[in-house]
Formats: C-alpha cells, structure tokens, sequence
C-alpha cells in the first residue's frame, strides 16, 4: 500500500508533524501485516497524486488559513483525491491564541469537497528566530509566545489510528 503524505509548511514545523504520521502510519501497517511504502513530501513538489492508495494532507495555518501549497494540491486534485481515503490536519495554535469561539482554522469546506474521513487541528510552534520580520511583528502585537505545543503522543496516535483503519480496509477487500 503506498500512502502520500503531503505537507504545507513555513518554517518546518509542521514537517515534522508529517514526518511522525507518516512512520506511525508505516508502523502500524506493517504491525498489521501489510506492505506499505510512505512518501512524505512538500505540497508544492507534488506533480500527482496517481498511484496512491491514500492520502494525508496538512498544513501550518496562517491567519486563519491553509497556507498555498496545501490549497493548491486539494484544489488542482480534488478528483482524484475524492477517489481515495483522505485524511486532513493543521498545525498552528501557540499559547493561548486559540479562542473557544472561533475555528483557529477554516477547512469544513475542504473536509466536504474532498470526502475526507477527518480532520486534526495539532499545535504549532513558534521560534522567533526563524521568523521574518513581518511575521514577528505579527506574533509580537498578539503577543504569542515563542513555545512548541506539537503534542507528540497525540500525534502518533492519530497515524497510528489512520494506518490501523487503512490496515482493516486492506484486509476487507476479497
Ligand atoms: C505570522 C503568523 C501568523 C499565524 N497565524 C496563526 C493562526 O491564525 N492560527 C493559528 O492557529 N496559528 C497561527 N500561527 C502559528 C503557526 O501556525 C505555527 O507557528 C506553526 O507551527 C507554523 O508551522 P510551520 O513552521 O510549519 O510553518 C501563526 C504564526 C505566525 C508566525
């Protein structure tokens, strides 16, 4: 089984959150037997998304929003990407910028036209550092701390429960 986990991301931060679903994805397969090959790549390098049995897609949030390439690789292969499992995640609330009566990230639209089995929201990270200047002012004015609430054990799960649930499906098929 081969599953494309593609990523939108600034700073690397939600890299790597692709990178842990993608092994727990791979480890809970091949726990369940089945053979599969996992592919984490950049949203914008991704040419097609022919060939794969399933796809996560996720993407730092900025502003609300998906960053580009996330948009782009759901707009340009919503076809395509309605024909297999899709599993959707974002990654961007720091401290307490989440308020409880806002979505920190517009997708149930994207989670619609894509028939995708379901979204995650994890935390983000910010590291002033890595950080231009626009964008620092940004977190400055909403006064965001620099801290990493990417929630690892959380993380894995979620793969793992993706990779068990494409396990199940594997061996469903006569
Ligand atoms: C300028 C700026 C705007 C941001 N806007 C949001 C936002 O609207 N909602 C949110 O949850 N996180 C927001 N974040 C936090 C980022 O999503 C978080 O830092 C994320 O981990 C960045 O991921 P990346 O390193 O993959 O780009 C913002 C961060 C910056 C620097």
């Amino acid at each position: 089984m081969k599953v494309l986990v593609a990523v939108a991301t600034r700073h690397g931060a939600t890299r790597e959150i692709a990178e842990a679903v993608g092994t727990a994805i791979g480890s809970a397969l091949t726990d369940a037997g089945v053979w599969s090959l996992v592919d984490v790549r950049d949203a914008g390098l991704v040419r097609s998304v022919e060939g794969f049995d399933a796809v996560v897609l996720g993407s730092a949030v900025y502003l609300g929003h998906w960053i580009e390439p996330a948009r782009k690789l759901a707009e340009s292969f919503s076809d395509e990407l309605r024909r297999v499992p899709v599993w959707l995640f974002s990654s961007g609330p720091v401290g307490e910028q989440k308020r409880p009566a806002e979505e920190p990230v517009a997708v149930e639209d994207l989670v619609r036209r894509l028939d995708a089995r379901g979204h995650r929201l994890f935390g983000g990270k910010i590291d002033r550092h890595l950080l231009k200047f626009p964008e620092r002012a940004v977190v400055t004015a909403l006064r965001v701390p620099d801290a990493d609430n990417r929630d690892w054990p959380s993380i894995r799960a979620w793969g793992r429960e993706i990779g068990t649930s494409l396990a199940h499906a594997e061996r469903s098929v006569p």
